[in-house]
């Protein structure tokens, strides 16, 4: 994919838990190269070793370490092909508004425009096609652009959960109902996070996702979208899927579990194994696209009884890949299992970095 070219890439929230990740994800990526940093007024003018505080175990890559971070500011960003945000919510919305307007191509992990109906929300091992929406968000900016969009990912949680549903949509149709509760790892609330002392030797009801309004529908917008119906204009959709969502963070440093019962339309449903086998068959067009951040294998089913677990499991496919065990009947719905997916890596920086390369492979970023 892309013998030879290079595309410089800019991150904006640099600095934070999501941005880290994209700077050790990107290291020797075979056509991205990190060009610019941005984060807060604070750490402007600062070399990036000294105005992050570095959280992972594998050191700061020397290509960034002396790099100087910039204002968000899309002067400072003209010359990058693609720029990824993990910017706090609470200024992710204008500014990646801004970057947009300039021309630049933004793959979003905030919140803010997720629910926008002309930006696609993509989980890229389920909908990448979603992104045939972008001419449309193109041509309705005042005025129109002609290279610069917004992409944002899903929730972190919703990722997870939604790459099994699609899977079992693809194999058996329809999906009608869905109950998922959440064990979120502590990561997801970002630096610092909740306090040790109400984390620790706890679980506390409730977490970011449902605590807030704005991303409670999360899963179940996710959820529609991603197991294929399609995010159009008027957000309809031709079988909706019922679902109901109860998030927790509990004390786990990265890697989001859920529960998940589901209900399919069709009846009789799929028995347990036939539900192992069309999740273990599950390939995405990521993959087939030449990727180099897609997993290999999509999702990983265990047969063990206590598997998957968050530290076990949450570096399965490098934390692109997501890891299902427990498929067992479900005696109030149709089928139940547990998911993990690494909230930090395909529940956000990973899926921005694939959803950049199915565009450059689609051929929407010029
Ligand atoms: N953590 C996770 O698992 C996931 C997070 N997300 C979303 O991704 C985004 C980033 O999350 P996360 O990395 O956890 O958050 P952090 O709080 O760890 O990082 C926030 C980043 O935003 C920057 N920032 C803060 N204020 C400003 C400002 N005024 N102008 C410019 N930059 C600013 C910070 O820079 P500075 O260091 O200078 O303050 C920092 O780089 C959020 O929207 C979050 O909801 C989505 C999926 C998963
Ligand atoms: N990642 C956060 C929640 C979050 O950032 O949600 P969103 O991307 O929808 O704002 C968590 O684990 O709770």
């Amino acid at each position: 994919m892309f013998e030879g070219r290079q595309f410089k890439v800019g991150i904006l929230g640099a600095t934070g838990t999501v941005g880290q990740r994209f700077i050790s994800l990107l290291e020797g990526h075979p056509f991205l190269v990190v060009h610019a940093l941005g984060a807060s007024p604070r750490s402007a003018g600062k070399p990036y070793e000294k105005a992050v505080n570095w959280k992972l175990s594998t050191p700061i890559p020397s290509a960034v370490r002396g790099s100087v971070v910039q204002e968000c500011e899309p002067q400072h960003f003209s010359d990058c092909a693609i720029v990824f945000s993990g910017l706090d919510a609470d200024v992710a919305g204008e500014i990646e508004m801004a970057f947009r307007a300039a021309e630049l191509a933004v793959f979003s992990n905030s919140k803010n425009h997720r629910r926008d109906p002309d930006v696609p929300l993509i989980v890229p091992l389920v909908n990448p096609s979603h992104l045939s929406v972008i001419p449309y968000q193109r041509a309705l900016h005042n005025p129109p652009l002609r290279k610069g969009f917004i992409v944002t990912n899903a929730n972190c949680s919703t990722t997870g959960v939604v790459v099994p549903l699609a899977a079992l949509e693809r194999q058996f149709g329809p999906l009608d109902a869905c109950l998922i509760t959440t064990m979120q790892a502590i990561s997801g609330g970002g630096y610092p996070g909740v306090s040790s002392l109400d984390i620790l030797d706890n679980v506390i009801l409730g977490g970011i996702v449902d605590a807030d309004p704005g991303a409670s529908g999360a899963h179940s917008a996710a959820a529609g979208g991603a197991a294929g119906h399609a995010k159009t204009f008027d957000m309809h959709s031709a079988h909706p899927l019922r679902i109901s969502a109860s998030c927790n963070r509990v004390p786990v440093l990265d890697g989001h579990m859920a529960t998940v019962s589901v209900r399919f339309s069709r009846r009789p449903p799929p028995s347990p194994q036939q539900v192992h086998e069309a999740l273990d068959a599950y390939a995405t067009e990521a993959l087939a696209l030449g990727c180099p951040s897609a997993p290999n294998r999509t999702i990983f089913v265990h047969d063990e009884p206590d598997r998957p677990q968050p530290r076990l499991d949450r570096d399965f496919q490098r934390g692109a890949g997501v890891s299902v065990g427990r498929v067992r009947q479900c005696p109030v719905l149709d089928i139940k299992f547990v998911v993990l997916a690494n909230n930090v890596c395909i529940g956000a920086a990973t899926s921005s970095i694939i959803n950049a390369e199915i565009a450059l492979a689609k051929g929407i970023i010029n």
